[in-house]
Formats: structure tokens, sequence, C-alpha cells
């Protein structure tokens, strides 16, 4: 099997080695999220690396292919098949490099200013796509932007996006999304609408610029509270990327900042004069000498 210029994450786990639909050799667990896992698999047809996902909840699958497919731009994941194996839907994407923004946070810390300007660019363009499509993504969080090696910024994961083209979802039973990346319109049960993308954007910048979620305060219902009154986190390493990621938080989805006005503002912020903060360590160090 052709590999990928990275170490599967998840090396080891997983059904590796079945073949699905006749054609796709399954390999390396690549990630599992909350609804479905994706393994690295081996296109035996055509000799390329695929990535599979199965979601735990097969009856979205088919809504979660289509929305994603509708989209073909650069920003989002490109949808290559679904399959049916045994009864059960399998969605063939492009394999990517790389690694979820929520992985990179966890384990490297906040991202530089000008790096999550060029994220926040990328993504804007992305959105941009998705909602020319007629579609809302309505799960914008760091666990699912993936950071590619080459640099691409991709966005992944349709499981509960919303087409207009193939009319509205069946109201779901309980909660969906995550509760540290929902709108306060989304969590009013107002009809989904491209600016609450535009608010899980936001958050997802304050992430990767603070290295923490902006309303996440431990528990469900104060998280729940400060979304509703979107009150982030105090700001500490945005700089100049605040006033967009402000503007991108507004609690009244009339008076956030449009996708335009946002992309106007990240590439106008001057990030030349910002300093990386020392680490910790690192200052502490220099405190003792
Ligand atoms: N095309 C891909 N190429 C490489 N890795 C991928 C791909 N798609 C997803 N992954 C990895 O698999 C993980 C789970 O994927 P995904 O987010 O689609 O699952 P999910 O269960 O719907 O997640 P969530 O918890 O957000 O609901 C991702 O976090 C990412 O690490």
């Amino acid at each position: 099997m052709e590999t990928l210029p990275y170490e599967p994450r998840h090396a080891g786990t997983g059904p590796a080695g079945r073949l699905v639909a006749g054609r796709y050799r399954l390999g390396a667990l690549l990630g599992r999220g909350g609804m479905g896992s994706v393994w690295l698999a081996d296109d035996e047809l055509l000799g390329r690396p695929v990535a599979l996902k199965r979601a735990d909840e097969p009856g979205r699958t088919l809504d979660e292919a289509r929305a994603a497919a509708s989209v073909v731009h650069r920003g989002t994941v490109r949808i290559l098949d679904l399959v049916r194996d045994g009864g059960e839907p399998w969605i063939v994407m492009e394999a990517l490099s790389g690694r979820t923004l929520a992985d990179v946070l966890r384990e490297d810390g906040p991202l530089a200013v000008e790096r999550v300007r060029r994220v926040g660019l990328s993504l804007l363009d992305a959105l941009e796509a998705v909602h020319r499509a007629g579609i809302v993504h309505r799960d914008v969080k760091p666990g699912n932007v993936q950071l590619c090696a080459e640099g691409r910024v991709v966005l992944i994961d349709f499981g509960i996006a919303c087409s207009w083209a193939y009319g509205p979802r069946p109201p779901a039973e309980g909660f969906e999304g995550s509760p540290a990346y929902v709108s306060p319109e989304q969590l009013r049960g107002a009809p989904p609408e491209p600016a609450s993308d535009l608010f899980t954007l936001g958050a997802t910048l304050y992430a990767a610029v603070e290295g923490r979620s902006p309303f996440d305060r431990g528990d469900l219902f104060a998280t729940m509270l400060a979304v509703t009154e979107a009150t982030p986190a105090p700001f500490r390493l945005a700089g100049p990327l605040r006033p967009v990621i402000e503007g991108l938080l507004a609690a009244d989805p009339a008076r956030r900042c449009t996708l335009g006005q946002a992309r106007e503002a990240l590439v106008a912020a001057d990030v030349t004069a910002v300093r990386r903060p020392m680490p910790e360590t690192c200052a502490r160090r220099m405190i003792k000498a």
C-alpha cells in the first residue's frame, strides 16, 4: 500500500486487512470521532491511498456524503464514492495528511498569530464554497479542520451539515454538534444559516490562537450559557486578530461580521509587530538566571 507522508495516529487498531466493497483494503485507523471512524485504505483498482469513513449511525451517511460531495474546493475534503459492504455504507474520500487543528493544539499548544491568520483565510475560502453550494456545515471546530503537511487547510466532517438542495434534514433526537463550538442561534433551535458557520469559525480561530475554547467552562450548562451570551474567555494572545474574532463572535447573526468583512479584516491585520509569548519554562529559566 502506498503510504502517506505521516504516521497514522492510531496504527494497529480497527479492522485492518478487511476488503470493503471488493476494492478498498483497510489499513490503519486514521481517526475516530464522536460519530464514526476513518481508516486509511488502498484502492486496489486504481492503486492509490484513500480514506474510508464508517459512521456509527449509518442512517445519516448518504446525507453526509451528498453534502460533502456537492462542494468541490481545495479547502473541503474530496468525496470519491459512497459504497455498501454487507449492508453498511462507507464514504470513500481522499486521504489527507497531517493532523487536525484539535490534535495540533493538544500536542503543540497555540498557533502563531500569522499562521492563524492564514488558516482563517483558507477556512473563509472553504466556507464561501460551502455556502455557495447551498450547504451550512454546522460543525466548524478544531477537530474538523485538517492541517495537511503541505500547508493545505481542509474542512472535514459534513456529518450534520444541512443542504437546501436535498430538503430539510429530519429533526435530530438530541443536540447535534459540540456545545463549545455551536452558535447561539443553533442552541435556540433556529433554522441553520450560513452566519452560524461564521460564529463557529470565530470560536475555532480563537482556540487556534489562544490555545483553548472560548466558551468551554467545564460543565455543559455553563458552556451553553457562555455561548448564548457570546462571552468568550479573556483574550491573551490574539493581538491584531482580536477585532475580527470578536466580530465573528457577535451573538446576533445580523450584527455578526460577514464572510467578506472577515476576509478583509484578516488580509489587513498587521501581524508584523506580534511577538510570540515566551514559553513558560524558558521565562522561568531566565528569571532564575
Ligand atoms: N479524509 C481524511 N483523511 C485523513 N484523516 C481523516 C479524514 N477524514 C477524517 N479523518 C480523521 O478521522 C477523524 C474522525 O473523522 P470525522 O471528524 O469525519 O468523524 P466524526 O465521528 O464525524 O467526528 P465528530 O466527533 O466531529 O463527530 C478526524 O478527526 C481526522 O483525524
